[in-house]
């Protein structure tokens, strides 16, 4: 058995860097042992385990692979719970044994506890194979490439009666972030029977279903029949609603045109032409805020958060909260830096007024829509006459779960 010292690679604070550029974090100086079976070939590091299956190496920590034991007595297989005490585990701990039996790795580790687990299993959750991939796959859109998309609506019947029409339509919501069911009944009744089918409803202080016209019954300028920029709604709360539904029973009169912009088309074309201003946007902490003060409702909503979040390990998008009529006081960011978020707020909203990535559909009777809130913009174009809309927000996590159930990547 040969020595070996283990060097960091990297320093700590390098660490976060490597993860996002993909560098290995540590350098394996020597083997220790080798053994080998027909589907895999496996060497024991002094700090890990490579593993080389289906073509290319992987490597796994040694604590990671204790605390990964499928065993019973560590992990129940129906809940995908685990039952082993994490902090029971050494934390300089090796296998005693490592064998490759049947496709399985066999560790037996100091105590006598043996772990079994599937290489392919290994294969599907190490970080090799997922160092690249996305959380959420997206398509980005404006409107011409999401026209020429001609992503069909799903029907109303088929939808309430047959699965695969409501897995397409998640499937087409979760890549375009946008979807719609057509010849939906003009009933509050029939728009809340189709949310439940991809969903609970996510109660607000606006209500669980709401029905709204321009009658001013709340102070928001929702409640008008003014023209709306594109917008996310709930800015305020510190968790944005995920989903919001619409749906337009009637309209007697003109305009009232919705608009629909893929918020995250025109902020990675920011982070392409300046990434500074990207990161501006990423991180200087934005609070928006909503104060209601009226006989019948008495509401105080804040949310804080910068207006692009990314995920800190990838720098993938996953919420845009973007709202100028509901943002607040910039109280806590320094002048200088204020003058350089003007400066990205003013190229992200110029992207967002593009023409060209303005989708505008006219919402009829029939015509439910669902929008990623976290991700595509809306607005609407000033009316006249009787206007009612109804629709609710949805429980972002459930959405999410009914596609993962249907077997989407969400
Ligand atoms: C949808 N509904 C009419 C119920 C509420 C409208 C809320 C509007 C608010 N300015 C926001 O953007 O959150
Ligand atoms: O009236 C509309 O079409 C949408 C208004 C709006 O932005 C909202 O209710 O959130
Ligand atoms: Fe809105």
């Amino acid at each position: 058995m040969l020595h070996r010292i283990l060097r960091p690679a990297l320093k700590q604070a390098q660490l976060l860097s490597a993860i996002k550029n993909k560098q290995p974090l540590w350098r394996h100086e020597t083997l220790v042992s080798a053994s080998s079976a027909c589907d895999a070939t496996i060497r024991s590091l002094e700090d890990c385990l490579e593993v080389n299956y289906g073509g290319a190496p992987m490597w796994f920590d040694y604590v990671w692979l204790r605390d990964h034991c499928r065993s019973d007595a560590s992990y129940n297989s129906s809940t995908n719970q685990r039952n082993l005490d994490t902090a029971s585990i050494d934390l300089s701990i090796r296998p005693d044994n490592t064998t490759v039996q049947d496709g399985h790795l066999v560790l037996t580790w100091p105590g006598g506890h043996v772990s079994k687990y599937s290489l392919s299993w290994l294969a599907e959750n190490s970080y090799e194979k997922n160092k690249q991939s996305t959380i959420q796959p997206r398509i980005l859109w404006n409107s011409d490439t999401y026209k020429k998309a001609n992503i069909p609506s799903a029907k109303w019947k088929s939808f309430m009666s047959c699965d695969d029409e409501v897995k397409n339509f998640l499937q087409n919501y979760l890549l375009y972030g946008i979807a719609f069911v057509d010849d939906v009944p003009a009933t509050v009744e029939a728009t809340e029977a189709v949310t439940q089918r991809v969903s609970l409803i996510r109660e607000t202080t606006y209500g669980r279903m709401w029905c709204f016209t321009s009658d001013f019954s709340r102070g928001d300028s929702a409640y008008s029949q003014l023209g709306l920029d594109r917008h996310t709604d709930t800015s305020y709360f510190q968790e944005p609603c995920g989903i919001q539904v619409f749906h337009c029973l009637k309209h007697e009169g003109t305009g009232g045109r919705t608009l629909l912009v893929d918020g995250f088309y025109a902020a990675e074309k920011v982070r392409q032409q300046s990434p500074e201003n990207f990161e501006l946007l990423a991180k200087v902490p934005i609070r928006h805020e909503y104060i209601e003060k009226s006989e019948n409702h008495r509401n105080h909503m804040t949310g804080i958060g910068p207006v692009l979040n990314v995920y800190p390990w990838n720098d993938e998008m996953y919420l845009i909260r973007y709202n100028n009529y509901d943002r607040s006081v910039i109280n806590i960011v320094p002048h200088d830096l204020v003058r350089r978020w003007y400066v990205a707020h003013r190229e992200l909203t110029n992207e967002l007024r593009r023409p060209e990535n303005e989708l505008w559909v006219k919402l009829t009777p029939g015509k439910v829509i669902f929008i990623d809130n976290w991700r595509v913009m809306h607005g609407r174009d000033s009316f006249t006459g009787l206007r009612q809309l109804c629709g609710c927000y949805l429980t972002r996590d459930d959405v999410l779960s009914s596609a993962r159930v249907f077997g989407l990547q969400a």
